[in-house]
């Protein structure tokens, strides 16, 4: 795979996954730093190719990154010929009700893998002996991942290990995580080290999403010398927006939540094979994408909570499609309004790192800098 040596989480965590007694971990790094090559790997190392059965469970919150994890324990387990994988996910079902699954490793998203271990029974839990999650913080902080998160947990036996990964961990969360898995191992980042300095952050301000949409024109150099992912808040923002492109004709792609999952599935093989140089999208493409190509990020709508404050989680997995293992980012934030310039200040504060200005006039500089 051309790995020359193990990433700082990759360093540490794979002695704590492979030690013996077998033990917990909560786990946080970076985005783009390899946690799923690192659980992958312990996933490899601890079933027992001999027993046709699922031994490890891993569990992820959309359909794409279950098959993109799919994919990577597939590409590192090509040695490993008896070891098998089936995908836990929506539409994978041709075996009859009780009859169980003999691959060692199942990856799945949480409402589908609860079905094959309590309607289907294609699994059985208590022989589950790794339970992986992947996104723990969202699979903890969303009610229905939860629920479902909980219900295939407490099937397991308490000999079960579990392994939470993660880039970002809100305190709640991470509280919450502590009291389900016991006696954990712990990985976690302070504050200022979540962000990634291989990432450079800048904002434009833009009054009316018309003038967002001349600002991106202007960038489109700078969007498409590489690939770039464009960021919207509601699926009828980043329709319009895609549609407005292809007027222009520019040729990008859209993937947005109401498409059924193997259109964006489809959506999101074209872009990773570049087919497409640009990818609008909202926030259901914001987690764990991995495009190696992608160098610049724009925020056409700030990331925002509920309550109109900065939701500085998503955005730190939003600026985190660019900057994959050490490759140089960028990402461009788009302010329309004096609540947005709020927002950008309140994201500056919460990780302590300064979002510069960038003026039109520096674009070709930037383009430079990609190039
Ligand atoms: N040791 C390594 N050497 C070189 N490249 C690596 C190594 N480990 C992983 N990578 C590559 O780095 C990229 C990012 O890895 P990965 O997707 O596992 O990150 P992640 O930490 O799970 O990110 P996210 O938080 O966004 O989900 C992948 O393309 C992967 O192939």
């Amino acid at each position: 795979m051309g790995f020359n040596r193990p990433s700082r989480i990759q360093e540490n965590a794979l002695p704590m996954m492979l030690a013996q007694p077998p033990q917990n971990l909560i786990a946080q790094a970076q985005s783009g730093t390899g946690k799923t090559a690192a659980f992958s790997l312990a996933m490899l190392s601890h079933v027992n190719p001999a027993n046709k059965w699922t031994q490890c469970l891993c569990i992820s919150p959309t359909y794409e990154l279950a098959l993109q994890i799919g994919q990577v324990i597939e590409h590192m387990g090509q040695f490993c010929p008896d070891v098998k994988l089936a995908y836990g996910i929506r539409g994978n079902r041709s075996m009859e009700r009780g009859t169980k699954l003999q691959q060692q490793i199942v990856i799945g998203t949480p409402g589908t893998v609860l079905d094959w271990c309590t309607k289907y029974k294609f699994i059985d839990p208590k022989k589950i002996t790794m339970f992986v999650l992947d996104e723990a913080d969202v699979m903890i902080a969303t009610q229905g991942h939860r629920d479902q998160s909980l219900r295939i947990h407490r099937q397991l036996t308490k000999d079960c290990q579990m392994l939470l990964f993660s880039a970002t961990f809100e305190e709640s969360v991470w509280r919450f995580a502590e009291q389900v898995v016991p006696d954990p191992n712990i990985i976690r980042l302070k504050r200022e080290e979540e962000t990634l300095d291989n990432i450079q952050q800048f904002y434009v301000v833009c009054k009316e999403k018309e003038d967002k949409f001349a600002a991106l024109c202007e960038l489109y150099g700078c969007l498409t010398i590489a690939q770039a992912m464009i960021f919207c808040h509601t699926r009828s923002m980043a329709a319009w927006l895609s549609a407005q492109l292809i007027r222009e004709g520019h040729q990008v792609a859209l993937l947005s939540g109401e498409m059924t999952v193997e259109q964006r599935a489809a959506v999101i093989e074209r872009f990773r094979h570049g087919k497409e140089k640009v990818l609008v999208t909202t926030n259901v493409c914001s987690r764990g994408i991995d495009v190696e190509q992608v160098s610049l990020v724009v925020n056409f709508d700030l990331p925002v909570d509920m309550d109109g404050h900065a939701d500085n989680e998503t955005y730190l997995h939003r600026i985190g499609r660019t900057g994959r293992f050490g490759k140089r980012g960028f990402a461009v934030n788009m302010v329309d309004s004096e609540r947005s310039m709020d927002i950008i200040h309140q994201i500056e504060m919460h990780f302590n790192r300064r979002i510069s200005k960038l003026d039109t006039s520096d674009y070709e500089a930037m383009e430079n800098q990609l190039s």
